[in-house]
């Protein structure tokens, strides 16, 4: 055995022997240590092969190819080199390690400043107390590290993607640590970037076959101290383990202990100390060897400082695009028995999975216990035709029928949620109790249409209307309780026992309602639209899914939006064709709209929508960034709203069946909704609770007004046998108006707080980028008192733009309210009494008919069941 030949440190024991446990990918290994002519003993290397790369970049290629080969054969028989010679001058290696020595010395309370718990990457510095806290307690190091950030104008200046967030922190109290590390990082990337070209060659292929890989490829910086400390069974400053990078190169100081070891075949650990004169200790890591289908191999290492001097070493991480799924390059060499796990996972998942590994505590790592999926995409709604379809089954199967399997679905949807194991599970649950949760909504006001005469339907569809905002409010303040103190799958487990009881009370209550009674089961199914809801489904699915993730899933001019949206209007043109041409029961009918006054009220209701749901989730942000007040508390000022709203709908449907006028409420509805839209403009940085409160009132009374009115008035618009359908149609354009008006504002807004931003000179770039991605708490303790306020003033203008929007919208809603011809309603239940009392007294008196005799019947008419001679039905024609 050579000289090299370094101590054994025993973690363990078989049967056969001693063994060395390690990690590696992120599991357990473990491997037995043999002495020379030992059984199993293996030729494995005891030295680490030192690399001169002083043509790295030479202008011959076949000056590089030898390079290359001599690297090819380091990384296939060691893993491990020493890179001499490199582009990193003794000048800029000693200004390193002053500034990472000066920054381990700072106090504890200025390193922490910058703690790495506090950025969703688990950038930043991790003191003694964390790494012991989730490595074991004989751990002993500390770390900063930085790394790739497209939002820091140092290391890029190109369009940053909407929805990129700041990946690093930086200590306040030394602004120089920064300069040093971007110094440092931006002389590594290059040669990182020649490096992956001799590995390109190495596995003999193009130099650049490897670049596509590698357009903004993850780096990182780690900036570690190690203390000197006693080796034993379990004290460590590194535990043994394989990186997760393409490849590693550490820099090592002369002045600073040693104690970074490389275990070979037999279990032996060989030092890799530091070598005059040599810059770094370098390392395949397991991406390469997934690359390279195990050519090269990913070695174990450890560090153990027991120089009896401080240790300060600084690897440069470098690995392929966050969006780069693993396969192989090339093919595994005849003979070998490597088996990689390749997964489907893109590696910037991988990595911050194996990153948190052992890191349970941080907020990510409990983020992605939680089904690994990112905040911003709970809100991912499904919002489809899905509506217009149930209703439209409601024809043809039946009310009853049809609201019972709605009702299952819902049921079994957020049962499955709650058991969800991963993020596609979760997001096809959600899909299918959201298509029930609509068809509840839908079905149920048009049963109430189809049991309450038209008199008493305002008052009623108000109670419908006022279950549904309730809901609305109350729902995620309870769900958001529920996912913090229990867990969030009990958010969907607490609604199925509520439904489970109200099947049988539905079951006993509600007549069943048929509206095509004796037809069987075979032939209802025929008569389902099925090319048609399968066309709406799928282009309101293609539509809605760039809107609601444009922006911040994939950019919106890229041409995954493009082609979803063109795609998605394609299909909907199909579908209004099929509904002309082809449906016996379209459930788009096309006569639907021959209403002047149903074309009004819908458009009134989409537009209505985009500035409902825009106002449900701005006020909020409002009351989080311009004011500066928790995300709980926002969600309960919004309460009011709700309760006002209740009142509104409450009211408006009283007032119709007291007087039977209903379109009058609708219209008032709307003109306070356009009030009150100015006075939410006025909203300022200082604006009083109390006036935010009036003012939610105001538009919760007015949205109140307004919609179960038009709702009713359309109801009764409309021929009776598309109850259903309008039914269905006014809550899918209320969505969707809701949808585009969301998807709409969020770039807006951002637009106007950049510019508003860039006007704040005391703001550095970094700063601006972090407001706009994280909002203004982002950094609002590291600014001063008029900076703040600046700050929230620029975040106030960016929701001031979009209640501006709001103004003609709502005007828009208006006018079109005030062209809807006033319909009857119908009389009150006492007035009918009143006149067959009437009736018949007079009938007794003035001819002698025996009430007994009588039977009086009113028919309710719609229009079209009218004609007054010619033939013609002049209400129609507007003729009367
Ligand atoms: O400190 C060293 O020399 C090596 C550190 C290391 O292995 C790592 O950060 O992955
Ligand atoms: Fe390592």
């Amino acid at each position: 055995m050579s000289a090299l030949t370094a101590q054994e440190t025993v973690y363990g024991s078989s049967d056969d022997g001693k063994y060395v446990t390690y990690r590696a990918g992120g599991k357990p290994g473990k491997r037995l240590i043999r002495q020379p002519g030992e059984p199993g003993w293996v030729e494995s290397f005891d030295r680490i092969p030192v690399i001169d790369f002083t043509n790295i970049d030479h202008p011959d290629v076949d000056v590089r190819r030898k390079l290359a080969a001599e690297l090819a054969e380091a990384a296939e028989n060691v893993g491990f080199w020493y890179a001499a010679n490199t582009p990193v001058t003794d000048e800029l290696v000693s200004a390193t390690f002053a500034a990472l020595e000066k920054f381990f010395s700072m106090p504890v309370e200025q390193r922490a400043e910058a703690s790495w718990m506090k950025t969703p990457g688990a950038r930043g510095y991790e003191s003694f107390a964390d790494v012991a806290a989730n490595e074991g307690s004989g751990t002993l190091r500390e770390s900063f590290i930085m790394g790739d950030d497209m939002t820091d104008p140092k290391q890029y200046s190109g369009p940053i993607p909407e929805g990129t967030k700041p990946q690093n922190i930086w200590p306040s109290a030394m602004p120089e640590f920064k300069d040093a590390l971007d110094t440092y990082y931006s002389v590594l990337l290059p040669f990182a970037r020649s490096i992956l070209h001799l590995f390109a060659l190495a596995l003999g292929l193009e130099e650049n076959a490897l670049d596509h890989l590698h357009n903004f490829p993850m780096a990182a910086l780690r900036a570690l101290h190690y203390p000197p400390q006693v080796a034993t069974e379990s004290a460590a400053g590194f535990l043994a383990h394989a990186d997760f990078s393409s490849f590693t190169l550490v820099l090592q100081g002369a002045k600073y202990g040693s104690g970074l070891e490389v275990l070979n075949m037999n279990g032996h650990w060989i030092p890799a100390p530091y070598i005059p004169g040599v810059t770094f200790t370098c390392n395949v890591g397991d991406y390469l060897q997934s690359l390279s289908s195990g050519r090269f191999v990913s070695t174990v290492h450890r560090v153990v400082n027991t120089s009896g001097n401080e240790r300060y070493s600084l690897p440069f991480f470098f690995s392929p695009d966050p969006s780069v799924t693993l396969t192989p390059v090339v093919n595994p060499k005849t003979g070998s028995d490597y088996e990689a796990e390749y997964t489907d996972d893109p590696i910037g998942k991988q990595y911050v999975r194996r990153l948190m590994y052992a890191r349970r505590f941080h907020p990510t790592a409990k983020r992605l216990a939680e089904l690994e999926i990112p905040e911003k995409d709970w809100k991912y709604e499904y919002i489809t035709g899905s509506q217009m379809i149930v209703a439209r089954c409601s024809d043809v199967f039946g009310r009853r029928t049809a609201l019972f399997k709605i009702l299952l679905i819902f049921i079994l949807g957020n049962i499955m949620c709650g058991f969800a194991q991963n993020a596609i599970w979760l997001f096809t649950c959600r899909g299918l109790s959201g298509i029930g949760a609509g068809g509840i909504i839908s079905l149920s006001m048009v049963c109430v249409a189809d049991l309450v005469p038209v008199r008493e339907r305002g008052k009623l569809q108000g109670y419908t209307g006022f279950t549904v905002a309730l809901g609305s409010g109350m729902g995620p303040l309870i769900g958001a309780a529920m996912a913090s103190k229990i867990s969030w799958r009990w958010a969907f487990w607490i609604t199925p026992p509520m439904l489970a009881l109200a099947i049988p009370i539905l079951y006993l209550a509600l007549p069943d309602i048929n509206t095509a009674p004796g037809k069987s089961a075979w032939n209802q199914m025929r008569q389902v639209d099925y090319l048609g809801s399968i066309l709406l489904f799928a282009s309101s699915i293609l539509m809605l899914v760039p809107i609601s993730g444009g922006g911040s899933i994939f950019p919106w001019r890229s041409a995954v939006c493009m082609i979803l949206i063109v795609l998605g209007v394609l299909l909907l043109v199909a579908f209004l064709a099929v509904e002309r041409f082809h449906a016996a029961i379209p459930i788009l009918p096309p006569r639907l709209f021959h209403h002047k006054d149903v074309n009004l009220i819908l458009l009134a209701t989409a537009t209505h929508g985009w500035i409902y749901y825009g106002t449900m989730f701005f006020i909020p942000l409002y009351l989080q960034e311009v004011l500066t007040v928790s995300a709980l508390r926002a969600g309960v000022l919004l309460l009011p709203m709700v309760f006002s709203q209740g009142l509104g709908l409450g009211l408006a449907g009283k007032v119709s069946t007291a007087t039977g006028f209903i379109v009058p409420q609708m219209q008032f509805g709307y003109a306070l909704g356009l009030v009150s839209c100015g006075l939410l403009y006025r909203f300022d940085v200082d604006t009083s609770t109390g006036y935010i409160v009036g003012i939610l009132l105001l538009i919760g009374f007015a949205a109140g007004c307004t919609l179960q009115t038009s709702l009713v008035t359309m109801q009764n618009t409309a021929p009776e046998d598309l109850r259903a359908v309008i039914t269905g149609a006014r809550n899918t354009f209320r969505s969707f108006g809701g949808s585009i008006g969301l998807a709409a504002a969020g770039p807006i807004r951002s637009s106007v707080i950049r510019t508003a931003l860039m006007q704040i000179s005391s703001l550095t770039e970094q700063q601006r980028s972090a407001i706009i991605a994280l909002g203004p708490s982002a950094i609002i303790g590291d600014v001063d008192s008029n900076t703040r306020s600046l700050m929230l003033q620029a975040m106030k203008k960016g929701i001031q733009a979009i209640y501006l929007g709001f103004m003609p919208l709502m005007a828009v809603s208006l006018i079109a309210v005030l062209f809807v011809n006033v319909v009857q309603q119908g009389r009150s239940a006492e007035v009918k009494q009143t006149y067959y009392g009437v009736l018949m007294a007079a009938l007794k008196e003035q001819i002698g008919l025996d009430e007994a005799d009588l039977i009086v019947s009113v028919t309710a008419n719609t229009r079209e069941d009218w004609s007054f001679g010619g033939g013609k039905a002049q209400f129609l024609n507007g003729d009367l």
